[in-house]
């Protein structure tokens, strides 16, 4: 079996990748939406209406660079954003500023997250730090009463990626792309309930970087 990491270490992995390799957190996001865009091509889902919901997390950066590859292909994808986007991270803020050029639309409308013919979950990743209530609960809400199959992004949004525990509520997942490694909570009994088919996705991000053939 492949091995499955813990928050810590996945935070760990990135910093070091970013601060200490010199890859920007940009290349890592990007390749992390290619990722996921990839599985929702090649998993065969319906297209014709896509929804990317997002917070304002690193998690949501993925999902807007994803709505933004699926909107250059030509295919109709909206983003319910949650949070206040005067708090993003620099990443996400510059998806958002990316989306904006695109003028990919935004919706505030849950009726599109129930209507669409898929939803990408990009709400929480391995940044989820307490129970979720609010606009948040109602989304992921929203997201498991669709029809709509659903791919979660890293980690399906509410699910500890430590324990495998819902925290209040979580999105139950047709597919996840999780990245660099499987995250152990994912790995539990409701991880797995909730996460459906686990694609790791490699994104450059590695455990170790001794590799005596990669240097
Ligand atoms: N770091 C990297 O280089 C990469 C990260 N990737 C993706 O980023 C997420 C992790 O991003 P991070 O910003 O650390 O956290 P999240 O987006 O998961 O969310 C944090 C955000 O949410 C707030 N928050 C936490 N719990 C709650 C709650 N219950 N209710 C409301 N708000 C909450 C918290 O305060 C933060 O503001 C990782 O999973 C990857 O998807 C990429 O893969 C690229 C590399
Ligand atoms: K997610």
């Amino acid at each position: 079996m492949s091995k499955a990491i813990t928050i810590a270490e996945a935070q760990r992995y990135d910093a070091h990748t970013i601060n200490e390799i010199g890859i920007p957190a940009l290349v890592l996001m990007e390749r992390a939406a290619l990722a996921t865009f990839n599985n929702l091509l090649n998993d065969d889902f319906d297209l014709s209406r896509v929804i990317v919901v997002a917070a304002t997390g690193n998690n949501g950066g993925d999902g807007i660079a994803v709505a933004r590859l699926l909107h250059i292909r030509g295919i109709d994808v909206e983003i319910y954003l949650l949070g206040d986007p005067a708090k993003a991270t620099p990443q996400t803020a510059q998806q958002l500023k990316i989306a904006n050029y695109y003028h990919i639309p935004f919706t505030t409308d849950l009726n599109h997250v129930v209507n669409a013919t898929l939803i990408v979950d990009a709400i929480f990743g391995v940044g989820l730090s307490r129970n979720i209530s609010g606009k948040f609960a109602d989304a992921i809400n929203a997201i498991n009463a669709a029809d709509a199959k659903t791919v979660s992004i890293d980690v399906p949004s509410g699910i500890n990626a430590d324990t495998g525990e819902v925290m209040g509520v979580a999105v139950v997942a047709d597919s996840t792309t999780t990245m660099a490694y499987n995250k152990i909570g994912l790995l539990t009994i409701t991880g797995k309930q909730h996460s459906g088919t686990v694609h790791i996705a490699d994104i450059g991000i590695y455990a170790q970087d001794h590799l005596e053939h990669a240097r």
